[in-house]
């Protein structure tokens, strides 16, 4: 699904990204993981345009995503969810969703993923009128990934999502996350702080260290090997 070849990318003169390569096949979740500052979070906003790479190729389903627009990469499928998470304060939460599906054509679809969402996040589908600043850190976290989803992404890039929630709420993204690709063979890039948790729903793990990829590994593997845990993750 995500093929990435030598991506060099930063904010300045210096790049963060110094030579990334990273192979994900269609339906995985992968958690990338590694120590502050070694580039997680650059490598989605690279990926999903919000900055843009100095060299190397990000091939998404077959298709070299180089210089394609950012409205065009969301056509293609990919839904990037920022820390910090983007909701509109000032619009309301049905407001907030229909803007993932605001550019697709096949409106009958994008009315469908809707009622999907709101069947998945029923907190939101009970606050549909609630202005965005209304909410929850955990119902802000549902609104930014049910927005994406009503996009239908096929590759979805999520920074921390579980930052600030409550841990019953955490558990129940990661299992949404694991039916979804189930049932839709989503793939998903997850950045996450707790190594552990990201492990344990992910297929690969990803271990990025001062802007490259180190290891790339079932995340079983990463999980089970002490030394290799030892070597890149510290525990
Ligand atoms: N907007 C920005 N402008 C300039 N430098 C930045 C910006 N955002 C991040 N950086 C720098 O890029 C480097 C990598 O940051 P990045 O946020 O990608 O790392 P990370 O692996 O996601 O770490 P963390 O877990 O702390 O978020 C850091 O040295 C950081 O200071």
């Amino acid at each position: 699904m995500l093929v990435v070849r030598g991506l060099v990318a930063g904010y300045g003169a210096a790049p963060v990204l110094r030579a990334v390569d990273l192979t994900i096949p269609a339906g995985t979740i992968a958690a990338v993981v590694g120590a502050n500052g070694a580039g997680k979070t650059t490598l989605l906003r690279a990926l999903s345009g919000m900055i843009r790479p100095s060299a190397g190729q990000v091939v998404l389903a077959g298709e070299d995503l180089r210089g394609t627009p950012v409205e065009q990469l969301v056509r293609r499928g990919m839904a990037h969810v920022p820390e910090g998470r983007g909701v509109i304060s000032e619009l309301t939460v049905d407001e907030n969703l229909r803007l993932g599906g605001l550019w697709r054509r096949d409106r009958a679809d994008a009315d469908r993923a809707l009622d999907e969402v709101y069947e998945l996040f029923e907190p939101l589908a009970r606050r549909r009128r609630h202005l965005g600043h209304q909410l929850s850190g955990g119902e802000r976290q549902m609104l930014a990934l049910g927005r994406a989803l009503v996009g239908r992404p096929r590759l979805l890039l999520l920074d921390e999502p579980s930052l600030g929630l409550a841990p019953r709420v955490v558990a129940r993204t990661m299992a949404l996350l694991r039916q979804l690709r189930d049932r839709t063979g989503l793939t998903v890039l997850l950045v996450e702080q707790n190594v552990r948790s990201a492990l344990a729903v992910a297929d690969q793990g990803v271990v990025m260290s001062l802007g490259r990829v180190v290891v790339a590994a079932p995340a079983a593997r990463l999980r089970d090997d002490v030394d290799l845990r030892h070597a890149y993750l510290g525990f």
